[in-house]
């Protein structure tokens, strides 16, 4: 079919001129925004057969890019379709297998080794966390990640029946948390940071570690230090209201999706003001936090199920760049704890260097840590953070 032949290359094509420097769906977007020549079917199945590409990350490098878009949609599809049947026939009939099967199946069609296909998916094993089990988390980068909701305290019903009457599938994980597909637009159908907030499975569980904190205090003083659009704050203020709310970002027009985004969640009083938090010499607010949430910029590795190129173009001298980056932020911020105040510190990351090395940091910064968790979300269809609890001692 010669449709399949176009894709096959557009495809091709567009793989080989992407260079990683924005989000690949920021680039494929661009694009076909300037080559209107490709109607939205068209862009659907070469996005997806790009995306199927690099989801295979550093694997398959030697087999011809055509063959690895093959392999990728194989190995990422339940069932075959007639685009993978036409060019792969002889594959049709292990489109069923487990995923594991399928891995050995490819393995055996390239003369590969079936381990070094799973260590060159993610090709950073040496420098994942110890308690990160390294082929299941290289080889959930093969699975599309879900969306996950945060229903609002109070919205239970509400969210349920909405989804319902709109006929869309969703998981109900736990009360307050459900998956829908990554395909589903649900801003049609749920007011979005009112009723619920679209919010990671490992993002929500941060939330346990707020039952820890043990203030004496009718209200507590917070500060979101790196709140981007304020995630963490809102739920934070769901768990408890009473809080003197104050957060921060490096620059103005993140904090104007925040205040957009408080106004829809309900938070009105708030400080907030920019600042670069790697500089030492920022002025920083009174030193009176009770708690100081720091979700610190960092290399986003437990997020490539979302943006798989990055299986491809990150550079691992990224990797000391953040950690000094957080090393500095946190050397900054702590200064701002009150006695006996609790420090949060979050990445979304996989690496030793930005999870475990930077909390013995800031032990030996004299905070004594209560609890560190890595929220494994690979297998789980989510995305995989590190989140640890100190306290001011
Ligand atoms: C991981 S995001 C925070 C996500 C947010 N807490 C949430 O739950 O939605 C990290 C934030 O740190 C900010 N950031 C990066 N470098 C910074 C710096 N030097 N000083 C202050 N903030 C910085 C980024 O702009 C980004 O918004």
């Amino acid at each position: 079919m010669k449709i399949f032949e176009h894709h096959l290359r557009n495809a091709s094509e567009l793989i080989s001129q992407y260079k990683g420097t924005i989000p690949f769906s920021a680039w494929i977007k661009n694009y076909f925004k300037e080559h209107k020549k490709f109607g939205s079917k068209d862009r659907k199945q070469i996005s997806h057969l790009c995306f199927c590409y690099f989801r295979l990350g550093k694997a398959l490098a030697k087999v011809g890019v055509d063959e690895k878009i093959l392999a990728g949609l194989f190995l990422t599809s339940n069932s075959s379709n007639d685009f993978l049947h036409y060019f792969k026939p002889n594959w049709k009939e292990q489109t069923i297998l487990s995923l594991e099967e399928k891995l050995h199946f490819i393995a055996n069609e390239f003369h590969l080794s079936e381990k070094n296909i799973i260590d060159e998916i993610f090709s950073w094993q040496d420098e994942l966390c110890a308690s990160i089990d390294p082929p299941a988390f290289s080889t959930s980068h093969l699975i599309q990640p879900d969306v996950f909701l945060r229903v609002r305290p109070g919205n239970e019903t509400k969210v349920a029946s909405k989804l319902n009457a709109a006929e869309i599938t969703f998981n109900t994980i736990g009360q307050n948390t459900l998956s829908v597909s990554s395909a589903v637009k649900i801003d049609d159908v749920i007011e979005l940071n009112k009723e619920a907030v679209i919010q990671d499975l490992s993002s929500q569980i941060v939330a346990s570690f707020f039952g820890e904190i043990n203030v004496a205090k009718k209200v507590v003083n917070v500060w979101d230090c790196c709140a981007a659009s304020g995630g963490k704050s809102i739920m934070f203020y769901d768990f408890n209201k009473n809080i003197n709310l104050t957060v921060s970002d490096i620059r103005n027009s993140i904090l104007a999706n925040l205040h957009e985004r408080f106004k829809e969640a309900g938070i009105t009083k708030y400080q907030s003001f920019t600042i670069d938090l790697s500089n030492p010499q920022a002025k920083l607010p009174a030193k009176n936090f009770d708690l100081i949430i720091a979700d610190v910029p960092c290399s986003g590795s437990g997020t490539w199920g979302r943006t798989p190129e990055q299986l491809s173009f990150f550079p691992t001298e990224k990797i000391d760049h953040y950690s000094r980056l957080q090393t500095n932020i946190t050397a900054n911020v702590v200064e701002a704890l009150a006695d006996s105040g609790y420090f949060l510190y979050i990445t979304c990351s996989v690496f030793k260097k930005e999870n475990e090395e930077a909390v013995k940091h800031l032990e030996e910064k004299g905070l004594k840590l209560i609890r560190k968790q890595t929220l494994s979300g690979y297998d789980k269809k989510a995305d995989t953070m590190f989140a640890a609890l100190l306290r001011k001692v």
